[in-house]
């Protein structure tokens, strides 16, 4: 049996007209966009498994923001891997006082040790759906999680944002953070083009990936998420 529902969602599926998920959804992207749930269908070891999004876009474009508010609007548990790094760096470790040069840098940390966070923050939550915000930033977070982890996202979110709106919004940012400075910004903005596109490409062709317009207000801009996670509180 099939749940179908009729809903006129402003999905951005780069590359395709048709997309499957492998999980609950099809999507086909017209005018209106036709959501068919196979609710009953769906089994109880599904069900047990975290249900994971990751949410991409480079610095600035609106990762954290829209975050908090699909975790508050949906229920979902916020995993910012850079606010684990940050808090490890704060740890006065050895690790911490390397995770604090990388990010300085505006490079990326080792897969093991932002990976290992992550399953922490997964294994130790009570809740069972996940945002993972900031992750996987290249392919080598990707296949380290698919291995350590042994899954893949459900979907992908990606916040699609000019670069210049981007770096206003980070040097706007002041939070205090070691790398929202002009010099780290360009420094991330190449490791977003070079390392973390290739990502964003790897799902859009798996047909898993939101891409949505990252610009206008964060209302505006959770205006075009809402559909998503609306279209699966059903499910999850
Ligand atoms: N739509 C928006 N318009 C203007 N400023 C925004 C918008 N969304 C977020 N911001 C601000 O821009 C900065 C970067 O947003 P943030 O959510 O931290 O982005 P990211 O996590 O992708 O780096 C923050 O100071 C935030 O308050
Ligand atoms: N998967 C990740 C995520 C963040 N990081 C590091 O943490 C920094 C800040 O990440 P963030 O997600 O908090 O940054 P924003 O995109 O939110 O501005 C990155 O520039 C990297 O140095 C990482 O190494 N690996
Ligand atoms: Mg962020």
């Amino acid at each position: 049996m099939y749940r179908r529902r009729l809903t006129s969602l402003p999905l951005f599926f780069s590359h395709f007209h048709q997309v499957k998920r492998a999980d609950q959804l099809k999507i086909y992207q017209a005018f209106s966009t036709e959501i068919i749930n196979p609710v009953e269908s769906e089994s109880s070891s599904t069900r047990n498994s975290p249900y994971v999004a990751f949410v991409l876009g480079g610095p600035g474009s609106g990762k954290g923001t829209q975050c908090l508010k699909i975790a508050e609007t949906f229920g979902f548990e916020h995993i910012g891997a850079g606010d684990l790094l940050r808090k490890e760096m704060y740890s006065s470790t050895e690790e911490g006082a390397m995770i604090q040069k990388l990010m300085r840098e505006g490079s990326i940390a080792p897969s093991e040790v932002t990976v290992k966070l992550i399953q922490k923050a997964i294994e130790s939550a009570e809740n069972r759906k996940f945002l993972i915000d900031g992750f996987p930033r290249s392919e080598e977070n990707r296949t380290a999680y698919e291995r350590i982890i042994g899954a893949e996202p459900n979907f992908v979110l990606f916040f699609d944002c000019p670069e210049e709106v981007m770096v206003k919004r980070v040097l706007n940012r002041n939070e205090g953070r070691v790398d929202d400075n002009e010099h780290t910004v360009k420094e991330r903005l190449k490791v977003y083009k070079a390392v973390t596109l290739p990502v964003v490409n790897h799902y859009a062709k798996k047909g898993k990936l939101y891409k949505i317009d990252g610009t206008g207000t964060q209302e505006e801009i959770f205006e075009r998420v809402r559909p998503i996670f609306s279209s699966l509180s059903s499910l999850v």
